[in-house]
């Protein structure tokens, strides 16, 4: 494996290079692409598995991500709670604070909508969104390191549901002692999982399926 350094300074230009990239997908490829992620994950979520949530973590979406407000809407008429991350300190985990529709929105250190108020939950099921991702379900997030500080710190961890584009896969992303994989990858292509998955309900190992 090479050193953080180098897997650092390889990571800066990715991330670069992969956001750049999003905006150059035309609207209705990018908008058909959603809508196919979007019935992924409702699949996953309404079927009595361990990805069917009671409090979903969720994130509103900036810079090309996928766009997850059609699918929260459609959970939240499923009386399914909804929660948002919330920065409250740089270099600190995030908390979740509740969202639902019309909720009033502050824009955060990035610009991005966070609830003005709102109860703090803890997610059973995080979708994350993916900037870059690898085949044994490691991640390339924005760089900050608050979904790897926020997995390591939640007690019992939700199930982690990273969310993205085909386009954005890597042979690897280098991952470190600090990156915490996902449990299960969705892209417009399907599922995809190289490893054994813990319920969050049973706390029993499952085999991942493979589904396309
Ligand atoms: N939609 C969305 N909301 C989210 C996240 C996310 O990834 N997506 N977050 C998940 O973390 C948190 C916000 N964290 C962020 C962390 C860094 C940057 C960012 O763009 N940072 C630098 C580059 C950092 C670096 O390379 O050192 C930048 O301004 O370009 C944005 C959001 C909570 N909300
Ligand atoms: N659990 C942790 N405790 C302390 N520092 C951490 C932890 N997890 C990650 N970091 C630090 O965060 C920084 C960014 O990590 P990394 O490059 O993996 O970010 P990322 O996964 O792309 O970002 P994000 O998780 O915000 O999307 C690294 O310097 C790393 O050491």
């Amino acid at each position: 494996m090479p050193c953080w350094e180098d897997v650092r300074t390889w990571r800066r230009a990715e991330r670069e290079r992969l956001i750049s990239r999003r905006p150059l997908v035309p609207r209705d490829l990018r908008e058909a692409r959603d809508g196919i992620i979007t019935d992924h994950l409702l699949s996953l979520m309404i079927a009595a598995t361990e990805s069917a949530p009671r409090v979903l973590g969720f994130y509103w979406p900036f810079k090309g991500e996928f766009d997850p407000r059609p699918l929260v809407r459609m959970l939240h008429r499923r009386c399914i709670r909804l929660a948002l991350p919330v920065v409250v300190e740089r270099g600190r985990p995030v908390i979740f604070r509740e969202w639902q529709p019309g909720a009033t929105m502050v824009p955060d250190l990035w610009g991005i909508p966070v609830p003005a108020r709102g109860e703090i939950l803890l997610p059973d099921v995080l979708l994350v969104p993916l900037v870059g991702f690898d085949g044994c379900g490691h991640r390339l997030g924005y760089g900050g390191g608050y979904y790897d500080r926020t997995l390591a710190d939640m007690t019992p961890k939700p199930f982690a549901i990273g969310v993205g584009f085909e386009m954005s896969r890597l042979g690897t992303i280098y991952p470190q002692p600090h990156d915490v994989p996902m449990d299960l990858i969705v892209t417009e292509r399907g599922t995809d999982c190289a490893r054994p998955v813990t319920s969050p309900a049973t706390k029993e190992k499952t085999p991942c399926a493979v589904g396309k």
